[in-house]
Formats: C-alpha cells, structure tokens, sequence
C-alpha cells in the first residue's frame, strides 16, 4: 500500500480505508502518502490530460475505474491587469470554477465517491453552505448511490440549491447554521447510518492536493511564492499545503510556497488564533457574510489550516462584504473571470496581504478562486442595474452605446 491513514493530532497510524476518524483520540485522519514507495518524477505527469486522474500515482484508491467526470485541469490564467492594480509583478488566477459541478469540491469527490463505492457504501451524505452539496449529489447520482445533504435553511446560493435537487438529492434544509448541520451529519457517520463526505473524510482531501500539483505542472514546475485562498471550512487550504510538502517530499520541487488564508469579517475564527498566535480556534457561535460559501463559525479542519499557515511562513486577514463584492466585480470587468464571493474574497485578501507588506510587489502569486459566478446569480444582481427595455431602432441603441 502506498498510503496509510494518519492521526493529525496523535499521529497513529491505520490501514483500514473505512475509518473517517481516529479511534484512538477521535482526531482526524489524514492521508500519509508513503514516499518511499511511490515512483514518480515530474515525466510521470506531463505527458497526461491535465487533471485530478493525471496524478493517480498520488491518490489513495485501488481502483482502475473511478467515478469521475473529468474534474480538474482548471485554467492557471495570468492576470497583468489585476496584479498591476493590487500591486504585484505576477498574479495568476487558478480558476476551479471551471470544474464540472463549478466549484473545486469534485477534485475531492471523485476521490472520496470513488472510495465510498470501493467500501461499498450505500448512503453518503454531507453537511454544505452549497457547493458540497451540489457537488456530492452530481457524483453520487453518477454512482447510483443515495444523497443526503443537510443544509443551513435560507442561506444556501440559488444555483447551489438548485444542482443539489436536480441531481436527485434528498435535500434537508434544518433550522441552524452550517456548524450545527455537520454535527448531525458527524453522529450519523459515526453510527454508520451515512458514509460522511465532507472534508473530515481524508480521502476527499486527497483529490484537492491536486490543485498544489496542478499549480506547479502548469509552472513549469517553479513555485510561486504565495498562495492565497478563501478559508470556511479550512479543508481546502490544509489540502493544498499537503500537496505542495507532497511534492516537495517526493523531490519534484525544491520549495514550497506561503499559505494565505482569507475570511469573511462575520465568520473569522482562523484569522482570529493566527493574529493571537493560538494552536486552536475560539469558535464564532453566529457567522454571517454575504459569500456565504464560507460562512461557518466552527472549522473543522481548524487545526490543519493554522499548521499550514504558520508552517509555510504564511498569513491570514480578514475583508468585509463590501471588499469581497468589489473584488468580485474587479476580476469579472478586468479579467475577464467570473466567481462567486467567496471566491472573491482571495482578491479582497491580496490586497490586505500587499498593503500591509506581508506579499511583496515583485512576487509570484497565485489567487484560488473556489467556485463559479452563476451559483449565486442572486447576490451579483442586487448589485447591477438592469436598465429599462428601449425600442429596437440604431439611433436609440447607438446614443446609448455612447452614453
Ligand atoms: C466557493 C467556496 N470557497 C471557499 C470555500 C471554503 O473552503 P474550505 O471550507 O475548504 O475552507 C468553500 C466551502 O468550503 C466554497 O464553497
Ligand atoms: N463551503 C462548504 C462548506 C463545507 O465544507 P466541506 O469542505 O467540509 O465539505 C460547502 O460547499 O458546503
């Protein structure tokens, strides 16, 4: 085997595929790649159709036929107009809303559906602001296997909702917020009613790692020197950091770029114990922001994402609604990419990180924007004016075009 499962807060480690927990302390597990059996080189992947699959020497499945729908291989976009106005010499874009479902939660459900069938599970299920849901319920019926996925009633992004229930998901909106859903999802998962699919699970995590291993294919393998993402659950930025020591253990890169995290003002617990210098979070009983993707009060991969942060000589900083929203707009009317706020939130955050000196202006960076625009049309229209019908005729059109 070329993987084992590892305790991140008392280290043992397991062979059994089946555990989402440690049963010793209770702590979560994480995919410990074994290096020394893995026979990679950077020749390995490049020849291949960019995406999650391409990396399959560094996941831990067994499986020649994994439930997929071509996830990953998301664009790494340059942009010199952005980076010019937040002040940085070279600002990339890594754009997962360009996957399937619109957001970079199928690099981890492909991995963890695909472990869920090899298990033989017959109910998965998940706790979500929206996109873990949309997400599981998209592989799930592609796996012919029954979806539950409990939602923070009223706070879930339209097109989110939409993808959760058209894909056939038993969609159970409870009263509480995101925290309070995970929790009944969790003590399901530990009476095994449902195989849990949100970021606890550490095969899902696994396929996220690819995002890191995707930056640095598309680099020429060289490193930026700052990684920026949005932070909710903490899953993805724990995920991406795993990645990039995967690499860098294997001996495909020779550095490893900062983590910087980014919250919402309402939901900053993470931002909060890395200012105060915390090994563990205080969590936030009442989260509330606009990008609401990330509007969770208790992460559970807290521990992982300050590990991440501080290990990499990396930061955390927390925007307003108001800097997340016109980020959003600044990326779509610059750059041509169009992202739901959450996502924005990276942009808003980068340029915190410039202004106080954390990012210098003649560094790499690479912005992670998480999910697609279209998921949340909502909140983007009460934004825009929709100017009133005219009548078809050139002069008209003309005197507005020039307007
Ligand atoms: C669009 C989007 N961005 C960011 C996040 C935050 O990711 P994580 O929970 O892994 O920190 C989420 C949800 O998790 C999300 O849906
Ligand atoms: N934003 C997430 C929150 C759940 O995170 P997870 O990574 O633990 O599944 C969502 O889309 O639901």
């Amino acid at each position: 085997m070329h993987y084992v499962l590892e305790c991140v807060e008392c280290g043992s480690e397991f062979d059994d595929d089946s555990l989402v927990r440690c049963p010793e302390c209770g702590g979560l597990l994480e995919v410990a790649l074994r290096y020394d059996e893995i026979e990679v080189s950077r020749s390995t992947f490049e020849g291949r159709r960019l995406g999650v699959w391409a990396f399959r020497e560094l996941l831990p499945v067994n499986t020649d036929d994994p439930v997929t729908m071509s996830e990953g291989g998301t664009g790494l976009h340059p942009c010199p107009r952005l980076g010019e106005e937040l002040g940085v010499r070279e600002l990339f874009v890594k754009n997962e809303g360009e996957n399937p479902t619109g957001s970079f939660k199928d690099r981890g459900m492909t991995v963890g559906v695909t472990k869920a069938v090899e298990l033989g599970a017959e109910v998965v299920a998940c706790a979500s602001t929206g996109n873990t849901s949309a997400s599981l319920a998209a592989y799930a019926a592609r796996a012919g296997l029954t979806c539950a996925v409990l939602l923070p009633a009223g706070k879930v992004a339209l097109g989110k909702l939409a993808q959760a229930l058209f894909h056939g998901a038993r969609v159970i909106p409870v009263n509480g917020n995101f925290d309070d859903a995970l929790d009944v999802v969790k003590k399901l998962a530990d009476e095994g009613i449902v195989y849990i699919l949100n970021s606890v699970n550490p095969f899902r995590l696994s396929g996220q790692r690819t995002i890191a291993y995707e930056i640095c294919l598309q680099l020429d393998w060289e490193v930026p020197d700052a990684v920026v993402v949005p932070v909710g659950n903490a899953g993805n930025i724990s995920a991406i950091w795993q990645g990039f020591l995967d690499l860098y253990r294997l001996g495909i890169i020779d550095e490893l770029p900062r983590m910087y995290g980014v919250q919402a003002e309402g939901a900053r617990p993470i931002v909060e114990a890395i200012r105060r210098g915390k090994e563990d979070i205080e969590p936030d009983p009442e989260p509330e922001t606009v990008a609401t993707a990330i509007r969770i009060g208790n992460p559970v991969n807290a521990i992982k994402a300050l590990r991440a942060i501080r290990c990499s000589g990396g930061w955390a900083v927390e925007v307003s609604d108001e800097e997340i929203l016109s980020a959003q707009r600044e990326l779509a009317t610059r750059e041509g990419i169009f992202v739901e706020p959450a996502s924005a939130a990276s942009i808003a955050g980068l340029r915190k990180f410039v202004e106080e000196g954390e990012i210098d202006a003649d560094e790499r960076v690479v912005c992670v924007t998480t999910g697609h625009g279209l998921k949340d049309p909502e909140t983007v229209m009460e934004v825009c004016e929709l100017p009133e019908p005219v009548e078809p005729d050139p002069e008209t059109i003309q005197r507005l075009i020039a307007e």
